[in-house]
């Protein structure tokens, strides 16, 4: 028997020698491994000398402003709902075909422009280049927008585009009429500033993204495909400029979106007989169901951090952390499980981690004294990047644990490939150019799409696929898409016409700069 201070420096000992061993342990690691610990791995991406092309200059008078802040509250006032795939508020998206050829008349008489209507309701431009020896390339955006209910706690109903300290409020305001209406407004003031283009591109308005794309995305593909057209690069909505949102990094991260998570949705359900409520069994249809997932909710699924393309996006911001965290995020290689561990606690990095797990519906019952014979429910599941639609369902299985319980897959798709992001890749390095040209304080780095996107039934015609719209978020932001009081501000709806005004006429370069060589720092 030790007494009670014996045990205290026994205890000490034993701390000081596990923490010993840990490092010992570390350091043998590192030799091991025969990798160099770094303090920054974004160094040397430095291009210079870019070819001029944007002569015409950006600058938007009052008037200007006002109109193409009336045009925006327009679009947002058209309640251009998706529901479910057969549901669709086609009044609303033939108002709003309406509303685009009357505020874009330059778009749709120029004779630079050919428009074809794709599915009753999606839009092809297609705006021919002078030289044909450039890959023409292709901006994506979404015309649809999901359900929002005023009595869910907005401050203003969600159809009103109303303005409140210099925001407009309302359903689409940030996915994703933003990107339809400032690509069109950008065109707009380019054709009536007398531009055409050297390198051709495309422009695709899908009707039906929310409920997955399969009339206006895939629509827009078969027309491309029959034409024989080939991509340098798709540019569609996903991420974000992200502003005091990823804690301790220094100034706003321009993540460009990379790859997207694949999705799933599984419908588990319970048969049981039914029966008089007086007389229940020990378990209900109900109850076993309710088990299954709270299993499910209990034991997510693991972390992969760093085991995925988001693992650059934390070496690319490395250099804007303080120490120690700078260090930590530059050596990914040793610290991902450290930064797994504290990225869970939030919704929104936890999303980054790991394939998610959502329950989005449950159904049974139809009287209340019926014992239910069917229970069901929907698991919507966002796949990261590491894993497959097959490994996740064996993982369900698994912690599901009840033959009871009825799994069946409703519909799934992979992680999307991963684009380029080098110095080389066109397309990545002309979106960042173009955004360091206009927001220098901003850190560009490339990211992974949480949610899916249309571009997304694109990967046949470009290999280089980029998600990312200007939009600036900023915290409490991320719960607004598909939430309550989904905004933007006046100021970031005409700087994304800016940026939508100035990439199309920096895609007019010919090929990049060669990487190194002195100048302005990308
Ligand atoms: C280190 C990271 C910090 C975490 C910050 C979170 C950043 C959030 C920024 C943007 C939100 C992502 C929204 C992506 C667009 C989603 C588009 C969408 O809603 N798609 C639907 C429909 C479909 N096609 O499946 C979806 O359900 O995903
Ligand atoms: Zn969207
Ligand atoms: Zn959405």
């Amino acid at each position: 028997m030790t007494d009670r201070s014996g045990e205290c420096n026994i205890m000490k000992l034993v701390k000081i020698v596990s923490l010993s061993l840990l490092f010992v342990v570390i350091v043998c690691f590192v030799a091991a491994t025969l990798r160099t610990l770094t303090f920054d791995v974004n160094s040397g991406l430095q291009l210079a000398h870019w070819e001029k092309t944007n002569n015409i200059a950006s600058d938007i008078n009052q008037h200007q402003r006002k109109e193409l802040l009336a045009n925006f509250r327009e679009a947002i006032q058209i309640p251009t709902v998706s529901t479910a795939k057969t549901q669709l508020n086609i009044t609303a998206l033939g108002e709003f075909d309406s509303l685009l050829r009357r505020v874009f008349p330059t778009v749709f008489s120029s004779h630079l422009v050919q428009h074809e209507v794709v599915a009753n309701y999606s839009h092809l431009f297609w705006v021919p280049g002078s030289d044909l020896a450039l890959v023409p390339y292709m901006l994506l955006a979404h015309i649809d927008v999901v359900p929002a209910d005023e009595n869910d706690g907005w401050e203003v109903p969600p159809f009103s585009a109303k303005e409140i300290d210099g925001f407009i409020y309302g359903r689409g305001t940030i996915d994703n009429k933003q990107s339809v209406m400032g690509v069109l407004q950008a065109l707009e003031y380019l054709l009536i500033r007398g531009y055409s283009p050297q390198r051709g591109f495309f422009i695709g308005l899908g009707h039906d993204e929310e409920v997955g794309g399969l009339q206006g995305a895939m629509n827009i593909v078969k027309v491309l495909k029959r034409k024989g057209v080939q991509l340098a690069f798709i540019l569609d909505e996903g991420l974000a400029v992200l502003d005091g949102v990823i804690s301790g990094l220094q100034g706003p991260a321009a993540l460009i979106g990379i790859s997207e998570k694949g999705q799933a949705t599984v419908k588990l359900s319970v048969f049981k007989a039914p029966g008089h409520s007086s007389m229940p069994p020990r378990e209900s249809s109900i109850g076993i169901l309710a088990g299954a997932v709270k299993r499910l909710e209990d034991n997510p699924m693991p972390i992969l951090f760093g085991e995925g393309p988001e693992r650059r996006t934390f070496e690319h911001l490395a250099h804007r952390f303080g120490l120690p965290i700078k260090f930590v995020m530059s050596n990914m290689w040793l610290f991902s499980p450290l930064i797994g561990r504290v990225m869970e606690r939030s919704p929104d990095t936890n999303a980054f981690l790991r394939t998610t797990t959502a329950v989005t519906m449950f159904n049974s019952g139809v009287k209340v004294n019926v014992l239910p014979s069917l229970a069901e429910a929907y698991v919507n599941l966002r796949i990261h990047p590491a894993q497959t639609v097959e490994e996740v369902l064996e993982f369900i299985q698994s912690t599901v644990g009840d033959e009871r319980v009825k799994m069946e897959l409703v519909n799934g798709f992979d992680p999307l490939p991963v684009s380029s992001y080098d110095e080389t890749s066109f397309g990545f390095q002309t979106i960042k150019k173009t955004l360091l040209d206009q927001f220098p304080q901003v850190t560009v780095a490339p990211g992974v799409c949480i949610g899916n996107t249309d571009s997304r039934h694109y990967t046949d015609l470009a290999k280089d696929i980029y998600r990312f719209a200007p939009t600036w978020i900023r915290p409490g932001d991320t719960q607004r898409f598909h939430g309550i009081n989904e905004r933007i501000s006046k100021k970031n709806y005409e700087e994304l016409v800016v940026f939508y005004f100035n990439l199309i006429q920096n895609c007019d370069i010919k090929e990049l700069p060669s990487p190194h060589s002195a100048g302005h720092e990308l």
